[in-house]
């Protein structure tokens, strides 16, 4: 009777194993891993780069497995504007898990849903509402030059001492979401924008980050602690900022007017007001929520990875303020239109996103059953969009681990955007707050650059890590580290 079960349970195991490792036909070739855990204790802590690795030995459409799932990972910019460009709608689903069911409140918000008729809907009222209040165009530029006032003020009184900035970066990237969203900003020590903040930092953090991937990897472990208690805390921390959002919208639905459309909020009231298919109180929380989520961390840590190329690349920062100076003079006063005036400025930025991507990876997913490269893809399966490998690919870049800015300066002296440059991502789910942070870099950094010198900590014994800190699963922040501020 042993003998016979254990013979049995021989079979069972080989079965699994055969079944395992087969691969339905036409698919992409990639590493099996073991049963059960597929490849995800080969990845180590910086998937991209072993994406990027394993990568070139199995081609531009790799099928990885990760947990009971194959992924597909694109590494190239041809093959992923193959995919996310040319099959937009098919490309634009979002790799989910329970968890994130959970997160979203049942698939509603923008950034973390899956391609849905509600999503098509408000993805275009976002858009079109961001170009309504021009974003990207003078009354944001006002607001922005506000916040920057607010900085140098700011960093006049620090007087030579040595700090982190990044909270009031933070803050201030997130007063522009307020301005846009809220009709307001706030003072620096309110305690709606510090709540706002704190929940925002929690939520892409790198503690909290960790579980959320392991959980979407591996959807049972959401329930086994301490997985479960970490994504418990994210929910908990959702649900304040949710709480914190629906005060804001009580006060808007008081005081609406109809002939007076302040702000994102009363556009969308209006919206749900004519009844209009999808818009609902509950859709409007969880979208601002992911707009706080998706875009002020990004640009302020985008600008502490600023002041970390200042510290390792002296020289950039001393040619930016000669060019800042031969336009401006050392007092002139900013403006977006001097975006074409002062290359260099624009080079730098785009060299920053080049080298320390804040989203290294995109997570897709397909819509339905496709091909790519000759390789079948079913649909539902989770698509990485490796950013990170694009924006290093020496078939594409020269030197790809050089950080310099005048590889986006042409022959003639012009700032010149090659279309592999993709920081922002492609396609259906192509960041649709790319020229409001463009404007908050371009707007912030030149106010910076020309008042101050950005110099080391005297205390630090070596320069801040070119190691990145990935928060929430997806964010490429850097280090903290503390600088100086020595006025020119
Ligand atoms: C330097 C700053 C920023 C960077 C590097 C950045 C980058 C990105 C990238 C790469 C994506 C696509 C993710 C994917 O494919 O999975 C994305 C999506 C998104 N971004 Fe940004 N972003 C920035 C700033 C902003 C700002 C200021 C806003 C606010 C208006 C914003 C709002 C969003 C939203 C809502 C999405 C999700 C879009 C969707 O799924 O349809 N981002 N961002």
């Amino acid at each position: 009777m042993i003998v016979e079960a254990l013979i049995l349970f021989s079979i069972l195991v080989l079965h699994g194993i055969v079944v395992w490792y087969r691969r339905p036909p036409k698919s992409a070739p990639g590493p099996r891993g073991v049963p059960v855990f597929g490849n995800a204790f080969f990845l180590g802590k910086e998937a991209h780069k072993t994406f990027r690795d394993w990568g070139k030995k199995y081609g531009k459409v790799m099928n990885v497995r990760l947990g009971s799932k194959d992924w597909i990972i694109l590494n190239d910019f041809p093959t992923l504007q193959k995919a996310v460009v040319k099959q937009q709608a098919t490309f634009s689903g979002v790799a989910t898990s329970p968890m994130f069911w959970e997160l979203t409140g049942g698939n509603y918000g923008l950034a973390f849903v899956d391609y849905t008729p509600r999503w098509v809907t408000h993805r275009r009222h976002l858009v079109s509402t961001l170009r309504r209040f021009e974003i990207g165009k003078r009354s944001m530029e006002t607001k922005i030059l506000i916040e920057a006032s607010q900085l140098t003020e700011f960093l006049h009184s620090t007087n030579g001492k040595a700090l982190d900035i990044g909270d009031l970066l933070h803050k201030m990237t997130t007063n522009i979401l307020c301005h846009a969203l809220f009709g307001k900003r706030f003072e620096y020590n309110n305690p709606t924008l510090c709540s706002l903040v704190d929940i925002i930092s929690v939520m892409v953090s790198e503690e909290l980050g960790k579980p959320m991937q392991t959980a979407l990897l591996f959807p049972w472990v959401r329930y086994v602690p301490p997985v479960s208690k970490s994504c418990d805390k994210i929910l908990d921390w959702r649900i304040r900022m949710l709480d914190l959002i629906d005060e804001v919208v009580v006060e808007h639905e008081k005081s609406y007017d109809e002939d007076d459309m302040r702000d994102f909020i009363d556009c969308y009231l209006k919206e749900m007001k004519a009844g209009k298919e999808h818009f609902t109180r509950k859709q409007l929380l969880y979208e601002i929520s992911d707009l706080f989520l998706a875009g002020t961390d990004t640009t302020s840590n985008t600008l502490r990875w600023c002041l970390h190329v200042f510290l390792h690349y002296p020289h950039t920062q001393r040619k930016l303020r000669k060019a800042i100076f031969d336009v401006l003079g050392p007092t002139g006063n900013v403006n977006i239109s001097h975006e074409t005036e002062i290359p260099y400025v624009q080079a730098f930025i785009y060299e920053v996103l080049r080298f320390h991507p804040l989203l290294g990876m995109g997570y897709r997913s397909t819509t339905q059953d496709t091909e790519l490269e000759g390789y079948s893809i079913p649909k539902g399966t989770p698509v990485i969009a490796n950013l990170w490998a694009v924006l290093r690919d020496p078939d594409f870049w020269h030197e790809p681990e050089t950080f310099n800015p005048d590889r986006f300066i042409d022959e003639k002296g012009n700032f010149f955007k090659p279309s592999h440059v993709i920081p922002f991502n492609l396609g259906g789910r192509q960041c649709p707050g790319e020229r409001l942070a463009r404007m908050e870099l371009f707007l912030y950094l030149v106010t910076m650059v020309q008042r101050f010198e950005v110099l080391p900590d005297p205390d630090a014994t070596e320069l801040p890590t070119k190691d990145v800190i990935i928060g929430g699963g997806l964010f490429f922040s850097p280090p903290s580290f503390k600088v100086v501020f020595k006025e020119v």
